[in-house]
């Protein structure tokens, strides 16, 4: 690469990009009412570089995803340069496309109500001059465009029928694709934008995200990669670039830096990994539920036990049927057969199971899917902690509001939720922020059995130590946790025992010195033989 000084003259820094960079930001400043979102933070990316902004929750990353896609306008004074061309602040919507950026927000900004074609080919139908579209050659250019990322989706599928990974991907390929149509009649590189990706995706989903990154890389294109998973940024980024408190906290070379280096540049805080749980131990604890004969949606008769106080995985490939579990149990899902036994010698047939009938037995559900189905966006932060059970605050037929708000801002202050103010509505929160607000909710209910699927997701890995912490001295104190999740460092770290799915039964049980990351990724990818064929079941669990 030659050495061509940033766009907008400022002094690169050590390991800064010196071929002219595709993005190059100076001093973008956010204001929301009298909070500072983003104070002055200036970085450069280069042509085909994997450049990774991180920080905790709360820290601006999306906030300057939102000023770069003209979603939100930066105070005064920042400056913006696209391949060498100085370009006006705020950006005017629809300006990215121009110059060759796109994104794949957090929400994934699909319509749901739309077909996956309508939503791939979303720009060019919008601004096609031509009334008249070729419906058949639209059909041909969304299959093409799938196909060259190996997928295989229903173009006539509404996005709404689709699974979270279908419609992660979905939103990955038409950001991939928008590139390439964009690059192509500029001759510039591009830019594109994920903004957390990975949370909905399983592992082998990540792999072909990766593959994929790759090859956009290889064209000369950047891509700006968000997330919290450390050891993800580590393996995919050739930069890395960390916001605290919305200022810039240090850059660093990939290559260059190990994993404590980053964590510490994020939290600011030298922190400690959890060790792995007494797993031995945890193994002999009593039942406090069986599940027998569970089958629904991709789960055939599964049979397992959750002692009490033991934290329980559930994890497998796509599709395996672990991801099903919680909802089934929770009564939140169709059942075709099964049935819920007790230790007190409660029998539920869950066919008749509802999540009312669940709350009542003193279950809770953490939904993995945060914006449809866990929290309410528009309602404050003390609505939706209280949501399940408000009841709680009646007196003589009045609300105190006033005890449910000091309660909330309590609850807050214990799970670290910024900004702690109840009253704030759930969307003006940074997304990891709003996953702390629900744990929170379900946590205080102290229920018997706490369901949970992927709870961390866009969770920074302070508060991620801070929650697993509380996992486990709730499950000390006698609460039972099944946790579905594809994050194996999660499930390493927090369970005591991992079942592992495919095709929709357990086929391993992994407890012990095998409970490693790289023991329950092995054994995930054990459970397909070299034909494709999934492993026999292993044995009945033993209570
Ligand atoms: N529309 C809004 N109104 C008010 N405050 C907002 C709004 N959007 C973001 N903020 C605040 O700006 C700050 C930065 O939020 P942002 O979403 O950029 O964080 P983030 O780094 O992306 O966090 P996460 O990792 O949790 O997604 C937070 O304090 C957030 O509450």
């Amino acid at each position: 690469m030659s050495d061509v000084p940033s766009a907008i003259g400022r002094v690169a820094e050590p390991g800064a990009p010196r071929a002219l960079p595709v993005l190059d930001v100076a001093d973008i400043a956010k204001t929301f009412g009298g909070a500072k979102a983003l104070r002055g933070v200036s970085f450069s990316v280069a042509p085909g570089e994997v450049h990774g902004l991180l920080g905790k929750n709360g820290s601006g990353k999306s906030t300057l995803v939102k000023i770069l896609a003209g979603f939100h306008a930066p105070d005064h004074g920042g400056r913006l340069a696209f391949n060498g061309e100085m370009v006006d602040l705020p950006l005017k919507p629809g300006d990215f496309r121009r110059l060759g950026m796109s994104f794949v927000h957090q929400n994934l900004g699909l319509v749901p109500s739309l077909t996956v074609l309508e939503n791939l080919r979303f720009a060019h139908l919008t601004t096609a001059r031509s009334g008249y579209i070729d419906w058949r050659a639209e059909r041909a250019a969304a299959r093409e465009a799938l196909g060259r990322f190996g997928l295989s989706i229903d173009t006539a599928e509404r996005v709404d029928r689709l699974s979270p990974v279908e419609r992660a991907l979905l939103a990955i390929v038409r950001a991939f694709e928008e590139i390439r149509v964009a690059c192509a009649a500029t001759g510039k590189p591009g830019l594109v934008l994920l903004d957390e990706p990975t949370p909905f995706l399983p592992r082998e989903g990540v792999e072909k995200l990766f593959g994929l990154i790759r090859s956009i890389a290889a064209t000369g294109s950047s891509v700006i990669f968000i997330s919290h998973d450390i050891d993800e940024v580590m393996t995919i980024t050739d930069r890395i670039t960390v916001l605290r408190d919305g200022a810039l906290a240090g850059a660093l070379e990939t290559a260059k830096a190990t994993h404590e280096e980053v964590v510490e540049m994020i939290v600011g805080r030298r922190i400690a990994r959890l060790g792995t749980p007494g797993h031995q131990a945890a193994v002999a604890k009593p039942a406090f539920l069986r599940v027998s004969g569970v089958a629904g949606g991709a789960l055939a008769a599964t049979d397992l036990v959750v002692g009490k106080g033991e934290i329980l995985g559930v994890t497998g490939l796509i599709g395996s049927g672990y991801e099903e579990l919680p909802y089934l149990i929770f009564g939140a899902r169709p059942c075709r057969a099964g049935a819920l036994d007790f230790v007190d010698g409660a029998h539920v047939p869950l066919a008749a199971m509802s999540p009312k009938r669940a709350l009542d037995l003193g279950l809770a559900l953490l939904p993995g899917d945060r914006q449809g189905a866990s929290g309410v966006d528009s309602l404050p932060i003390v609505d939706n902690m209280f949501l399940p059970d408000v009841d709680r605050f009646f007196r003589f037929g009045l609300l105190n509001r006033r005890a449910m708000v000091r309660e909330a801002f309590a609850l807050g202050t214990r799970y670290e939720v910024r900004p702690n103010d109840p009253a704030m509505k759930l969307s003006a929160l940074s997304g990891g922020n709003a996953q702390k607000v629900l744990i929170a909710r379900w946590m205080n209910r102290n229920p018997r059995l706490l369901l949970l699927d992927e709870p961390t997701q866009g969770v920074d890995v302070g508060t991620r130590v801070q929650i697993f912490a509380a996992l486990r001295a709730a499950a000390a104190a006698g609460m039972s946790v099944l946790c579905a999740s594809s994050d194996a460092e999660q499930l390493a770290e927090i369970c005591d025992r991992v079942l592992i799915f495919a095709r929709g039964r357990v086929c391993a049980e992994i407890t012990g010195p095998d409970l490693t990351k790289d023991g329950i990724a092995e054994a995930c990818y054990a459970s397909i033989d070299l034909t494709g064929r999934t492993a026999p079941a292993a044995p009945a669990l033993a209570s």
